[in-house]
Formats: structure tokens, C-alpha cells, sequence
């Protein structure tokens, strides 16, 4: 699926403030895969997401999209077929839209060939897809999604994005802005789409307990780098204890703010 080989990001070459951010990553993203994605602030961690979305170019290295050269496609190309939610609830939205049409805009992207307008078998088709929010939105589809909270947005931008069909799903601690018991629910519902549609994605989260709960792999970066890549078996026995213990094994060193890693 999505491959990155020695890539590099350094920010403000050659100036006071020349940062490493990512250094010589190799990472390759297997389709199906659920990624999740740990490490102390600064780690890197938005950094890998925005060059893998193209948000930022590379300074050194290459990235392939089904061995596809991608280093140099812009973000809106990528677009097309690497979704990726953000913290803030009301990015992933029109506000000043209907929910229906928002979810028409979403749906055609998904189906470029759909010449089809909003019609009463396309709002059955909704409202079916709705339901599974268990929100009771399938009722209020002619409002705008201004009048809806946080957590509802959040879960229609994943319902919506699930629905446009990307190839590779990103999510920026996509449940950090809400309050726990709507992080929970987004959560949950993230989990059953990406394991209900098979979806290849890749999860941001400060949460070690979720890193460890989700998903099929989970990533420790630290200093612009994956310092450990874990799957299968491997990651299913890991525990937050453990994953302390690995980064003090690897590194050599106390980890000197376990807090951060550790913050929820
Ligand atoms: N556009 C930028 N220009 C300069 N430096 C940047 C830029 N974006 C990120 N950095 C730096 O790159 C490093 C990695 O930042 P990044 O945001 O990727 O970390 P992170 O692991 O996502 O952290 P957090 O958990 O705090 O969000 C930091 O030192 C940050 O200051």
C-alpha cells in the first residue's frame, strides 16, 4: 500500500532552528492494515502523518502508493484516496450545510462515476447508514451540522469518510478534542468500521492503553524515528508496563518523562 524508504523531513535548514523531525524512516503499510502510532510529544508523530497525506514534501527520501512514486503528488491528489481526520470536530464538516448533503458531497467523491442527485433512494441509503452511528441522526438529516455536538460531528466524519472509500485512513488523535464518553463511543465506532470495511489506517493516539487495545500494529516513534514496530501476537501480549520497558531497552535510557508517553 503505502511505503516510505529513507525518508527525512528537516525543517528550517541551515538556521538556528534546523529541526530533524523525521529522520530516515523506512515503513511499509500493508493494506489492511490498523497502525497505531505512540511516542512523547515532538516525536514526530503529525509530522510522518503530513508527509504520508502531502501535506509536506520530503527532504530526503521516497514515498509509493501501490509502487507508485508519490514523494511529489500534492495533497489534494492524495486526497482522492488517503483520507484523515483531525482533533478538531468541525474541520471533517460543513457547518453551514445539511447533514444529507454533506453526506452527498462525501458520497460522490467515492463514487466519481455517480452522476446521481440527492433523491429519496439516496436519503434510504443514508438513513440506513446513519443508523449505525446510534445517535438517532438518521432523523435529523435536514439540519444543518452546525446544530450538532462535537462527538456527532466527529462520528459523521468518520461515517463519511468511510463511505468515500480511501485507500488509507489517517487519524490525528481524532478523539482528544471530545470529552471521554463521546471519545469512547468515536472510538468504538472507529474500531467497527475499520474492522467491518477492512480498512487500511493508521492512528495517532497519546492513549498507550488504546494503542495497545487497537488495532493489529502499533508504532513507538521517539526523536523523528520508529523505534519499534510490533504486530500479530507480538503486539497482543504487550501491556503499558511492557512498552515502558521496551523504550527504556531500546534507548538506553530512563525515558525522561514517562508522563508524556503516558499522558491519556
Ligand atoms: N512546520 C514545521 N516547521 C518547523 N518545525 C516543525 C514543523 N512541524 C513540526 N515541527 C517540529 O517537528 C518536531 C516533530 O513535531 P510533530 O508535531 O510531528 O510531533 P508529534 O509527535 O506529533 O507531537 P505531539 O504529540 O506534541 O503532537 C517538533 O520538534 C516540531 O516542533
Amino acid at each position: 500500500m503505502i511505503e516510505l524508504k529513507n525518508v527525512s523531513m528537516l525543517f528550517n535548514p541551515g538556521t538556528v532552528n534546523e529541526n530533524l523531525a523525521i529522520s530516515t524512516i523506512n515503513l511499509k503499510v500493508k493494506e489492511g492494515d490498523f497502525i497505531t502510532v505512540i511516542g512523547s510529544n515532538g516525536a514526530g508523530k503529525s509530522t510522518l502523518f503530513n508527509l504520508v497525506a502531502g501535506t509536506i514534501i520530503p527532504s530526503q527520501g521516497t514515498i509509493l502508493a501501490n509502487d507508485r512514486d508519490i514523494t511529489r503528488e500534492p495533497e489534494y491528489r492524495r486526497a482522492r484516496y488517503i483520507g484523515r481526520i483531525f482533533q478538531n470536530p468541525l474541520l471533517g464538516t460543513a457547518s453551514n450545510m445539511s447533514l444529507e448533503d454533506n453526506m452527498m458531497i462525501t458520497y460522490r467523491k467515492g463514487f466519481k462515476w455517480l452522476k446521481r442527485s440527492l433523491n429519496n433512494k439516496m436519503r434510504e441509503f443514508f438513513r440506513a447508514e446513519l443508523v449505525q452511528l446510534e445517535m438517532g441522526l438518521e432523523d435529523r438529516m435536514k439540519e444543518n451540522l452546525a446544530m450538532f455536538s462535537g462527538g456527532q460531528r466527529q462520528a459523521l466524519t468518520l461515517l463519511m469518510m468511510v463511505l468515500s472509500k480511501p485507500e488509507l485512513i489517517l487519524l490525528d488523535e481524532h478523539t482528544a478534542a471530545l470529552d471521554p464518553k463521546n471519545a469512547e463511543i468515536v472510538l468504538e465506532l472507529t474500531n467497527k468500521f475499520i474492522r467491518e470495511y477492512n480498512l487500511t489506517s493508521m492512528m495517532i493516539t497519546h492513549n498507550m492503553s488504546h494503542a495497545i487495545e487497537f488495532g493489529n500494529r502499533l508504532l513507538m516513534m521517539d526523536k523523528g524515528e520508529i523505534i519499534f514496530d510490533v504486530e500479530g501476537d507480538a503486539k497482543r501480549e504487550l501491556t503499558v508496563e511492557k512498552l515502558i520497558e521496551k523504550f527504556h531497552e531500546i534507548r538506553h535510557a530512563s525515558f525522561g518523562d514517562d508522563k508524556a508517553l503516558l499522558s491519556p
